[in-house]
């Protein structure tokens, strides 16, 4: 496993190292103390799974504010999506900026997305399927949005969601 920072604090790319025979492949995909060893003090309370049958699917960009905060380490299972985490924290020298990933289940890699960042993802396949660790219990109402669009962040998304909950399309302008 490997952890690999990205230009936002906190935002880490996880590259798996399979294990390949004759068999097939063993995948560690998450490791206290390797995180713990990079810093990162991330132990998951729930696994979720979000499937997503249609290419161009976006979802987010969402987040919470304090006290409901939430870490996540997000995994594609099937097919792949750009997944996007944008700094939201006003006294990171990175306000406002946005990374993008390609998450591919066939890589196994994976976004780390700490407290104060916006995720959300488009996807790049049908049928892609979305794995969350996230350390704290859902708890419904508090989850926050942004728009996907925003020229506050100017994500250059490769495609137009032909997919979008009326909720993601109508979430405020970023002030
Ligand atoms: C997020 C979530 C939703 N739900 C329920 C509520 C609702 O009935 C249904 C769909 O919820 P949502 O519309 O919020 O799902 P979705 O838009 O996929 O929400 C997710 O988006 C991505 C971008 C994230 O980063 C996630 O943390 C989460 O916010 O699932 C849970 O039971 N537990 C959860 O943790």
């Amino acid at each position: 496993m490997i952890l690999r920072p990205t230009a936002i604090a906190g935002v880490v790319e996880v590259r798996a190292e399979p294990a390949e025979d004759a068999r097939g492949r063993f995948v560690r995909t998450w490791c206290a103390g390797e995180f713990a060893a990079a810093g990162l003090d991330f132990r998951p309370y729930q696994i979720s799974l979000s499937e997503n049958p249609r290419r161009h699917t976006l979802r987010g960009l969402h987040y919470q504010d304090p006290p409901a905060v939430e870490r996540k380490l997000i995994r594609c299972l099937r097919g792949a999506v750009l997944d996007v985490a944008v700094d939201l924290r006003r006294d990171s020298p990175t306000w406002r900026r946005w990374v993008a990933v390609e998450l591919d289940a066939a890589r196994h890699n994976a976004l780390f997305i700490p407290q104060g960042c916006a995720h959300g993802f488009l996807t790049l396949t049908g049928d892609a399927w979305l794995e969350y660790l996230i350390d704290a219990p859902y708890v419904p109402g508090t989850a926050r949005g942004v728009r996907w669009d925003d020229p506050a962040f100017g994500i250059a998304w490769p495609a137009a969601p032909a997919v979008i909950s009326d909720r993601d399309r109508d979430w405020p302008r970023y002030a």
